[in-house]
């Protein structure tokens, strides 16, 4: 008899998420299963509901990719895993391993690379199946509900801050302090690097100060691009994680020159174009890069700053059956830091 476990599923775009019970899945050649214990609620996981990105997620979908769990059994072929191993499952369940970009140490622009709770079922479930050679190593003892986070939250951020290029003793804008932010303001500092936060919420600000930012605008009342310049002659570098076009504006014209902007954040649908000053990005040598989740070697790093540390997210937990009310919170800008759903 199969067994079944507790999981929560989308079934139509822009509909809320059924508390269901499913198949426990199998582990394939080179799989894990693993039970989960922690997964954290990320933004993307909203816009995969919300329909906000092309290609749509497939459907039903088992969203969740901040997952934090033990290993209950190896499939076949797997070495170096076994069971009760504490393991991270990341966004990026896969890639090919084989193309230029994958051979070049580039695996995050794979474009045969499969996504966790995205094109393959995630972890907002019991349990996921998920290839070892993709799965994060979590340290023994670390808090697994405080390290979910760290999946994708933590090696996006701290992947786009090595993307901007930014040294010790240089400034980084943040712009955009909710679930990937908070956790950029941290990485940031353990880099060495000086953070203005910039977000249109007063709470999250207040976060960001508690955090080590030594600048905080509210976008929501200044013009923070402005702000930035006139108190710093503008940032070496910015990451940006917010979900509203406005800030990836702004944050071109945060940088001094010479500048590199990382984004981040994906709003997606009516809210995935710019517009931005050719002059100013030509005249003052500004750089632009897109920044999408980590390498393997990107989360192996991230989780040894959390392990040691240096970061450490900002959590409440929730119930899977609170997901829907969770995800309302989201789309109205109230989660301060990041929520993680209990598993175990
Ligand atoms: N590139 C990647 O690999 C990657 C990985 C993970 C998440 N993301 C994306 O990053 C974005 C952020 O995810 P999250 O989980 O942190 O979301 P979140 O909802 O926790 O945080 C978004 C923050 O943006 C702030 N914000 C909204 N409008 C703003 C504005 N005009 N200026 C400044 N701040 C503003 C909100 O107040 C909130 O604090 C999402 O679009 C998500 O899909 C991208
Ligand atoms: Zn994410
Ligand atoms: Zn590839």
């Amino acid at each position: 008899m199969t067994q079944t476990m507790k999981a929560a599923v989308l079934h139509e775009l822009r509909t809320p998420l059924k508390i269901e019970r499913v198949p426990v899945p199998e582990p394939g050649h080179g799989d894990l299963l693993i039970k989960v214990t922690a997964c954290g609620v990320c933004h993307s996981d909203l816009h995969a509901v919300d329909g906000d990105w092309t290609p749509l997620p497939v459907i039903p979908l088992i969203p969740g990719h901040e997952v934090a769990g033990k290993v209950a059994k190896v499939g076949p072929g797997v070495t170096g895993f076994k069971v009760g191993d504490e393991v991270g499952v990341p966004w990026m369940y896969s890639s090919c391993g084989q193309c230029e970009f994958c051979l070049a140490g580039m695996e995050t622009i794979c474009k045969s690379a499969e996504a966790t709770g995205y094109t393959k079922p995630g972890g907002y479930a019991e349990y996921l199946v998920a290839p070892a050679a993709y799965v994060g190593r979590l340290p023994e003892g670390t808090d697994p509900y405080a390290m979910a986070p760290i999946l994708c939250a933590g090696v996006t951020t701290y992947r786009g801050l090595k993307r901007t290029g930014a040294r010790p003793g240089q400034w980084v804008a943040v712009v955009g302090i909710g679930g990937l932010g908070h956790i950029a303001i941290q990485y940031a500092r353990a880099m060495g690097l000086r953070v203005a936060a910039v977000d249109v919420s007063k709470e999250k600000l207040d976060l960001a100060t508690s955090l080590g930012a030594e600048i905080v605008v509210n976008g929501a009342e200044t013009d923070p691009a402005a702000a930035i310049q006139e108190q710093i002659g503008g940032t070496h570098a910015a990451v940006v994680t917010a979900v509203a076009a406005k800030a990836f504006e702004q944050a071109v014209l945060m940088l001094r020159p010479g500048g590199t902007v990382a984004y981040i954040g994906l709003p997606g649908g009516k809210s995935d174009e710019i517009r931005a000053s050719i002059s100013a990005i030509t005249n003052w040598e500004l750089s632009v890069r897109g920044s999408n989740v980590g390498t393997r070697q990107d989360l192996n790093e991230a989780i040894a700053f959390a392990a040691n540390g240096l970061v450490k997210a900002t959590i409440r937990t929730a119930e899977l059956e609170e997901i829907n009310a969770v995800f309302e919170e989201m789309r109205k800008g109230r989660i301060v830091g990041r929520v993680v759903l209990k598993m175990a």
